[in-house]
């Protein structure tokens, strides 16, 4: 009876201690006086008229920016802010691993947060497809920013993040899991590993979970006839290179902006091609939709209810975003899963045990901290800042990267050992993941402009990994896989997993 009564004022109090927190943080990162200019801040030497491009000629600091330990290792040389200027048309970047100020920009910019990734997109989305005058409407969460962004944000939130129309996905997602496993079985050599290339077959279960969220209907990617040329081959083969191409064009220094290089033409074909598989795959899902009447309204259903362009839209999103992020992320899992032999045994009991998947959940959680698919996220200012001492101008590009502040010691004891017990031990345990700084880990971004797709990745990570933990003794042999970064970061080959039958 007592604490329902001051239930209200506990609420009161936290909501008072989060305003007052948000107010000093954003006084505090807007007072910008007596502070030490942007070109005094650390980072790889500039020359006259050339800048810091020659650091990304092959052998420079930033030669090998692919490798994600680059940052790292500039971190270690410049400290905890890096400064890029501008080159060849691209705004100048900062590069920060200091959770206090991922903290204070973060928050100060989540009103209609303004995130400077995939411009390329963004220009053939709004530019290049449109003629000379047309009015620019929505044209993505990866693509809008503004009011636009913000409007479409909030007509699909209530369906993306719905936890109730989310878990309508768990029996088909289930059954997407079982079909791979039944695919996997029967696609092993006699040492237990798989014959098709690993990355491709993860690939293919990403975009069939997806497929069942997006469009209401399996793709039938596992079809052991599928052409290498069908839709589904082709969607998997265009998001991978478009992330690729991404790369190229909008982080590393490129002339796109002043004239059509063959990156940019290539980038503009492909995005075409997503879009016309879009269009394939929603076709597909619509005549899905006319054939199934009764039953709740799945993802698909309400978009379109909403209009048929939000539909559109959406779907083009989630077959961009959903399938690389989700098939990396599990090829971490279970790369930790198989090196943590302990580890396994213990989720497996869990899941034999029948109870609440806590530590399932554990398990991918840290494995998205140690080998995060994305390792930064980006903001541009839209006001001048005060960072350690520094006037950070408006305009610039942010990048908070909680790759590296997750690596750190300083942020999480034992950083570099997979401990997923982290995620769900007692407050008093010094590993415990709330004695660290919230802003040292986000996996899935921050505040208003954070991951829609997050819970339907999680559920589908966590019915697939459960899956092939039941199935699998996992087992990996020889030194760990590259990682490269391509916008995203891809474990690379060799994969060296073997899938022993888990005894019953
Ligand atoms: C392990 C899986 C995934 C990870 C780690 C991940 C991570 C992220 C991150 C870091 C962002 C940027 C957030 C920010 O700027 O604050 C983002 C945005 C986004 N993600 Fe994901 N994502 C995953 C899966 C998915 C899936 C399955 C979908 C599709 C449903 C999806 C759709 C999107 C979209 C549409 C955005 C843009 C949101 C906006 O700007 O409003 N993601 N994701």
């Amino acid at each position: 009876m007592q604490t329902t009564r001051l239930r209200p004022l506990f609420q009161l109090a936290s909501l008072n201690k989060e305003v007052i927190r948000t107010v000093a943080v954003a006084s505090a990162a807007t007072k910008t006086e007596n502070l030490k200019s942007w070109n005094e801040i650390p980072g790889p030497p500039s020359l006259p008229i050339i800048g810091q491009i020659h650091h990304f000629f092959p052998g420079g600091t930033l030669g090998n920016i692919q490798d994600p330990e680059t940052i790292m290792r500039l971190f270690d040389k410049y400290g905890p802010m890096i400064r890029l200027d501008s080159i060849l048309g691209k705004p100048p970047l900062l590069f920060l691993s200091d959770p206090d100020s991922a903290e204070l920009i973060l928050r100060s910019e989540n009103w209609l947060p303004y995130r400077p990734v995939f411009q390329s997109l963004e220009y053939y989305r709004n530019d290049y497809k449109r003629e000379k005058g047309q009015k620019v409407q929505a044209t993505g969460l990866i693509s809008d920013h503004g009011e636009v962004w913000k409007e479409f944000r909030s007509t699909v939130n209530p369906v993306m993040l719905q936890p109730k129309t989310i878990k309508l996905y768990s029996n088909v997602l289930d059954e997407v899991a079982q079909d791979m496993i039944v695919r996997m079985k029967a696609n092993r050599n006699e040492k237990n590993m798989l014959k098709n290339d690993f990355d491709k077959e993860m690939n293919l279960w990403a975009l069939e979970s997806i497929g069942t969220v997006a469009l209401g209907c399996r793709l039938n990617c596992f079809d052991p006839n599928l052409p290498a040329d069908s839709p589904e081959w082709q969607l998997i083969q265009c998001v991978h290179d478009l992330f690729v191409v991404a790369n190229e064009l909008d982080f590393k220094p490129s002339l796109w902006r002043y004239f059509a290089t063959p990156t940019y033409k290539k980038a503009m074909k492909l995005f075409e091609h997503h879009e016309n598989l879009t269009k394939h795959f929603l076709k597909k899902g619509k005549e899905q939709l006319k054939n199934n009447s009764g039953g709740e309204n799945g993802v698909l259903a309400k978009l379109l209810a909403i209009n048929e362009e939000v539909a559109h839209i959406m779907a083009s999103d989630m077959l961009f975003a959903g399938v690389d992020t989700a098939a990396n992320t599990v090829t971490a899992t279970l790369y930790l899963l198989a090196t943590n032999p302990e580890k396994q045994d213990k989720l497996r009991e869990e899941l034999r045990s029948g109870s609440d998947r806590r530590y399932l959940r554990a398990c991918v959680k840290e494995s998205l901290r140690i080998m995060p698919v994305v390792s930064g996220n980006l903001r541009k200012t839209t006001k001048e800042y005060n960072v350690m001492g520094y006037k950070i101008p408006k305009d610039m590009e942010v990048v908070f990267a909680h790759r590296d502040m997750s690596l750190l010691e300083e942020n999480y004891p034992k950083a570099k050992e997979y401990i997923p017990e982290r995620w769900i031990t007692s407050n008093d345990d010094p590993i415990h993941y709330g004695n660290t700084h919230p802003f040292a880990h986000q996996p899935f971004g921050f505040g208003a402009r954070s991951c829609i797709g997050r819970r339907i990745a999680e559920l589908e990570m966590d019915i697939f990994v459960a899956r092939l933990i039941e199935n699998f003794q996992v087992e990996w042999f020889g030194p760990p896989p590259r990682i490269q970064q391509e916008s995203l970061n891809y474990i690379k080959g060799p994969f060296n997993f073997i899938f022993n039958d888990v005894k019953k």
